[in-house]
């Protein structure tokens, strides 16, 4: 059985190295922040100078370097979607040069980080998925539309068995659901790609399961503000109250109160002016029925960067389980926490 062990020092920069036991050596300019992917037995240790390292095996599969993974960005001319291809050109995946858009912006040629890509409407998307599988058959796809685009999209995806991360929020997410379990297709769905924010939703979740009912009689509030272009109210707030409703809090998510408006932003927010067009700011007030205990749950985000880089990971995590040909196919941003996938 070989493995894959991640090693940070260069065995080539190491003449006193005893590989004779390897299996299979080889050197990999990594994007993963290694600085080196050596196949070995598993029994083996790395000897490097004079340290002697056991190294753990992080999978028992071949796990691919970024440069063999395809990610095709829908839609590369949104916000969500650019910063997603350029943190996907970035952490070195091959991005795909074509994407689904909007009704009335195909045509056009995208310049992302020195990739041409062709978007497409959705009118044409059978033929470019054709051509895209073709020419990428390993082509895992992120999904950062809108929420009217959400369930017909993923249907798509879902029909024509290719894998997904879908990052949009709104739409029927029942639905969502059972399209993706019924259709067998590997996907990671989830409001959330900031690993902070994924590691606090997940910290809630906990409370809520062990802790059910704590807060009951207590009184929540929820607000949340982002870029006034933002069409639905947040998918994460929507989750947490999830976990809040959990702890015993009567609470339903058409009461989270929504800020769209850039003057409220920068006065009561505190939303700095240069971050009005891409911002998540959400506040979680809790108070006793007496008023005299108060709790306050805050995250507060500016800039796409976090859940741009959160997406790679995404993709990275489905990748490997593709691999592993896993069993469970449908996963959430918490299972990519805990797969300790996250950057
Ligand atoms: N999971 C997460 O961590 C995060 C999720 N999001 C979510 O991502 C989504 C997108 O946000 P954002 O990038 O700010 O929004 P934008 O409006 O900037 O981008 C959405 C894009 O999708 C295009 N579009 C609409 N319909 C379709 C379709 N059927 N097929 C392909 N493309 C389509 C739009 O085109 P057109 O302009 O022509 O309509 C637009 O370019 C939202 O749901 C948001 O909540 C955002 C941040 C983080
Ligand atoms: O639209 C956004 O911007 C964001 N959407 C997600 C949500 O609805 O929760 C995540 C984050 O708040 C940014």
């Amino acid at each position: 059985m070989e493995a894959l062990f991640s090693c940070g020092l260069s065995y080539y920069k190491q003449p006193k190295v005893d590989v004779s036991k390897w299996q299979h050596a080889s050197k990999y300019g990594s994007n993963e922040g290694f600085a080196n992917i050596m196949w070995i037995h598993s029994r083996d240790k790395c000897k490097v100078g004079h340290a002697n390292l056991s190294l753990e095996v992080v999978s028992m599969n071949m796990m691919a370097t970024t440069k063999d993974i395809p990610i095709m960005v829908n839609d590369c001319s949104g916000k969500m979607g650019r910063a997603v291809a350029e943190a996907a050109v970035e952490a070195g995946l091959q991005l795909v040069p074509f994407c689904l858009t909007g009704p009335g912006f195909g045509g056009r040629v995208l310049n992302i980080n020195n990739v041409e890509v062709h978007a497409h409407e959705a009118s044409e998307k059978e033929e470019i998925l054709d051509k895209v599988l073709d020419r990428y058959p390993d082509v895992i796809i992120a999904d950062y539309t809108l929420p009217s685009a959400v369930n017909e999209n993923a249907e798509f995806y879902s029909k024509r068995g290719v894998p997904f991360v879908m990052g949009t929020t709104g739409g029927d997410r029942n639905r969502l659901l059972k399209t993706v379990h019924d259709s067998g297709v590997y996907a990671v769905i989830a409001p959330q790609m900031g690993k902070q924010v994924v590691a606090f939703q997940a910290a809630m979740e906990i409370m809520a399961e062990q802790f059910p009912d704590a807060f009951k009689g207590y009184k929540l509030e929820v607000t949340e503000s982002h870029q006034s272009s933002k069409v639905d109210t947040s998918g994460t707030a929507r989750a947490v109250v999830a976990s809040f409703n959990k702890l015993g809090l009567s609470f339903d998510a058409e009461q989270i109160k929504m800020v769209r408006d850039p003057e409220e932003q920068v006065t009561k927010m505190g939303v700095p002016e240069e971050h009005l067009k891409g911002h998540a700011f959400h506040t979680y007030s809790l108070s006793s029925a007496d008023g005299l205990v108060t709790f306050q749950f805050q995250h507060n985000v500016c800039g796409r960067s976090i859940y741009a880089q959160g997406t790679v990971d995404a993709v990275l995590f489905l990748s490997n389980k593709i691999k592993e040909s896993s069993e469970k196919k449908v996963y959430n941003m918490v299972d990519v926490l805990r797969g300790g996938s996250m950057r």
